[in-house]
């Protein structure tokens, strides 16, 4: 499924109406009466009961009208909040408003932010007539530009503690108003939404830092010709079951480990072999035939006794952590491989950030770089872009705010804006570089323009580790023949997906090490569903 971001959307909208003459009362007529079947579907119907819809100032309080409307419709009873004068209302929200009022639906309206406190009585009288069914966000959607404030910042406030206090579910229109539909950040308070309906294709803000406050969210057709949106050329997608289920590669009967490439994992140091432990473990449950992990030799024990399944070659030159003294050893043992990927658990002294940097400047296979080794790039951030092959890095915020020399906050600002840092950069012989910026919400960005938003993963996987699992995992894939793009969307994917079936029994508390034992469940999953 593609996303759209605001802008995209409205240029869409554009297109549907001029392109094909579908008016946007059409549209806003569509949006309504979808978001009323979803609301039925998922809180009952509303015949007999009361609906609060909130109404703000554009399009998505118009889609608020008409939801008022097909609630009389089927026998429920609307009550129209309006937070600006029906008759600054403009366009089709001007229409509905004004069909709304020929209907004499129960309509108040709030002028000043005093008057939320006579409201909630209001509402509360409302209950003792009919109970009360649903709140309903119609303040504001893809048009937000600015902090809430004021009457609308107190009605959002009042929302969300009617809503708590009373047990009623909220519905937002389009997107959870104070939300920003292009970042996901929140512009002030937000909406805590239970049911977010959004027309046509999801925005990034329903992704972006997790979408908690989006609650389930529905995606309804409007009724927007499936040419509008193909000849838009839409970059963005959702890593969702179906689009990764079209990504993995089929693994035939008749094979043997070789078939399924061989990935050199370089990482480790004293006192953070663990990672590269974990590393290796995801990696081996990727379908990746053999793993080798090279290591600093005084560490060899460690990894032997932990890694039965993966061979391991002992860097004589690293004593304690990777050295450029063994590059020319490396690159001997590339000579067999498939895919590398170095950074866990490697420490940042300078000679192992020479090797970092050399490998990532000359080695021709599919590297991917991680964790320090990604901070030993930052070091010389001119040779980033300077690859010999295809590259995924794989950084955190706070990684990829010294890769970019922006401030964390920034990076969490417009996280989409961050991982799309090297578009249009001048890359060597143009190989492509994918960044991976984790956290809730994973943003995919290639340098040639594909983007993508990750929608598996839960807060169980804020624990040590889980970088070192996703950092094998994608090199497992990487080594097995799948391209840069296809082994960082699926590898992201499914490494969220492998932890939310952990966290279907365990909320929290479930290790980077059962993440990793979760992959192969988490590729069965969504390879037995089979899509149309
Ligand atoms: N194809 C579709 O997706 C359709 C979407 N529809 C709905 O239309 C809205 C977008 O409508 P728009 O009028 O552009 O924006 P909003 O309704 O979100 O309101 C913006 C409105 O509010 C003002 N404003 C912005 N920020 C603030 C603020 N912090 N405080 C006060 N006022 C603010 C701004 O100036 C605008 O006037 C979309 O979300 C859908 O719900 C169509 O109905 C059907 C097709
Ligand atoms: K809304």
């Amino acid at each position: 499924m593609n996303i759209a971001t605001p802008k995209q959307m409205q240029a869409i909208d554009q297109a549907a109406i001029e392109e094909f003459g579908i008016p946007c009362l059409v549209l806003m007529e569509n949006a309504g009466r979808a978001t009323l079947d979803c609301m039925e579907a998922q809180f009952g119907p509303v015949g007999g009961k009361s609906v609060c819809i909130f109404i703000g100032p554009g399009n998505n309080g118009g889609d608020g009208l008409v939801i008022a409307r097909h609630v009389l419709q089927r026998g429920g009873s609307p009550l129209l909040i309006f937070l600006v004068e029906p008759e600054q209302l403009k366009g089709d929200a001007a229409i509905n408003a004004g069909i709304c009022g020929k209907l004499w639906i129960a309509h108040c309206i709030i002028r000043k932010e005093e008057e939320i406190s006579q409201l909630i009585d209001k509402i509360k009288q409302l209950h003792f007539d009919h109970p009360i069914h649903s709140i309903v966000d119609a303040l504001f959607g893809i048009g937000l530009s600015r902090k809430l404030e004021g009457r609308f910042a107190a009605a959002v406030r009042c929302i969300n503690d009617l809503a708590r206090r009373q047990h009623w579910p909220i519905t937002a229109v389009d997107i959870p108003s104070g939300l920003c539909a292009q970042t996901g950040m929140p512009l002030g308070c937000v909406v805590e939404a239970d049911l977010t309906v959004t027309y046509g294709l999801p925005k990034p803000g329903h992704y972006l830092h997790g979408g908690t406050a989006v609650g389930k969210l529905e995606v309804v057709d409007i009724g927007i010709p499936e040419q509008v949106i193909a000849s838009a050329k839409l970059s963005g997608q959702l890593l969702n079951r179906r689009s990764v289920a079209a990504l993995l590669l089929p693994r035939a009967k008749a094979a043997h480990k070789g078939s399924f490439g061989h990935l050199l994992i370089l990482a480790g140091s004293e006192g953070k072999t663990g990672a590269a432990i974990l590393a290796a473990k995801a990696a081996l449950r990727s379908g990746c035939g053999l793993v080798t992990l090279a290591v600093p030799a005084a560490l060899n024990p460690i990894f032997a006794a932990s890694l039965p399944e993966a061979m391991t070659v002992l860097l004589p030159h690293s004593d304690g952590c990777l050295s450029s003294a063994d590059y020319k050893l490396i690159r001997i043992l590339m000579a067999d491989k498939d895919a590398a990927i170095i950074g866990p658990g490697l420490s940042t002294a300078p000679e192992t950030g020479k090797l970092v940097r050399r490998l990532h400047q000359e080695l021709p296979a599919p590297l991917l770089v991680d964790a320090d080794a990604l901070n030993l790039l930052s070091l010389e951030p001119c040779c980033i872009r300077e690859i010999a092959g295809p590259r995924i890095l794989t950084p955190h915020p706070g990684e990829m705010a010294r890769l970019t020399g922006l401030r964390t906050a920034e990076i969490q600002a417009d996280r989409l804006k961050a991982a799309d840092w090297l578009a249009e950069a001048e890359i060597r012989d143009n190989h492509e570089i994918i960044t991976v910026l984790k956290g809730a919400g994973t943003v995919v960005c290639s340098n040639k323009g594909g983007w993508a938003i990750n929608s598996s993963g839960n807060s169980g996987m804020a624990v040590g580790g889980m970088g070192d699992v996703l950092a094998g995992f994608i090199g497992g894939l990487l080594a097995q023949g799948y391209t840069p793009w296809d082994a960082a969307a699926a590898g992201v994917f499914l490494h969220g997906l492998a932890a939310d079936l952990l966290a279907e029994e365990r909320r929290q508390g479930f290790t980077a090490a059962e993440v990793a034992a979760a992959l192969p469940f988490a590729v069965t999953q969504i390879n037995q569903i089979q899509y149309q």
